[in-house]
């Protein structure tokens, strides 16, 4: 069983408790009483590389990264120092997060949020709108192409935008023809974690100029996010570098300075 199987194992059997306590139809008078969603596209899709930020208390591959007592915090730090979009991991077994966490972090902020779990079924993305999120993660392995394509659908239909997640080509492809209108391809190989920089160069020419590309996993400080945008990144996904320093804040401000750069737009 791979590092991915694992985790949707777990996933799946938190999610069934949570469909115990809480049936469809209540969550769904819950996501129509959310606040209407922010525009992420509009967020992402504004001039220079964009940084999404990411609240991340533990991983599979690094054990804890960092307490997080208070993820709203956390949250204004990251707005503060310039993010478009923060990434709340939402799964409580290997990430120790919560959809409280990103309930709160909404509350916080007036930047899009996104919910970084990994979903397998429509309840969860009427659980992230009812608890404020503005955007969700589908991770191409971990889904048939049919079930892709109808979470793409379900998301958009109640205002969620799909983050959807590739690490190979053909992943890549997959997402593109779910309907993909942001594609993220992650350094990181799910199935045994291995970080390749290299593999978003590779990957991003293969997706169409009219889709927002995000550069997810493995960006240590500016001159990551410079090699990614060189590669025709629109955006970069942060998490285990902000949360292991000492100034947050100032670490995505750098990160945007660097994704500010005029000469960006030329190389891109
Ligand atoms: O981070 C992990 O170890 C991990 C393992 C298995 C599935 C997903 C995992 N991480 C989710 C992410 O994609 C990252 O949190 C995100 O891209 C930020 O990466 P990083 O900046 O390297 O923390």
């Amino acid at each position: 069983m791979s590092v991915l199987d694992e985790i949707i194992e777990g996933v799946r059997a938190d999610l069934a408790d949570r469909q115990r306590e809480v049936p469809l139809d209540a969550l769904k008078e819950k996501a129509a009483k959310a606040p209407a969603a922010r525009d992420a596209l509009g967020a992402l899709r504004g001039p220079g590389v964009s940084v999404i930020a990411e609240v991340k208390r533990s991983s599979p591959s690094k054990g804890a990264l960092a307490a997080i007592a208070d993820p709203a915090a956390l949250a204004r730090d990251y707005e503060a120092g310039g993010a478009k979009v923060i990434s709340v991991l939402t799964e409580r077994r290997r990430f120790g997060g919560s959809l409280a966490d990103l309930a709160e972090v909404r509350a916080n902020v007036d930047i899009s949020i996104l919910r970084k779990d990994f979903i397998v079924t429509s309840y969860q993305l009427w659980e992230a709108r009812a608890a404020g999120a503005d955007m969700v993660l589908l991770i191409v392995a971990a889904l048939e192409q049919d079930a892709l394509v109808s979470l793409v659908e379900r998301a958009e239909s109640i205002g969620l935008l799909p983050l959807v997640e590739a690490h190979t080509e053909e992943e890549a492809a997959r997402a593109v023809e779910a309907g993909a209108k942001v594609v993220g391809v992650n350094a990181r190989d799910l199935r045994t974690l291995k970080v390749d920089r290299g593999v978003f160069a590779r990957v991003a020419p293969t997706i169409p100029k009219d889709v927002v590309k995000i550069a997810e996993s493995g960006v240590r400080g500016p001159h990551d996010l410079l090699a990614y945008a060189s590669s025709g990144a629109d955006a970069v996904l942060v998490g285990e570098s902000l949360v292991i320093g000492r100034d947050p804040r100032a670490a995505v401000a750098d990160l945007v300075a660097a994704g500010a750069h005029p000469a960006l737009r030329q190389s891109g």
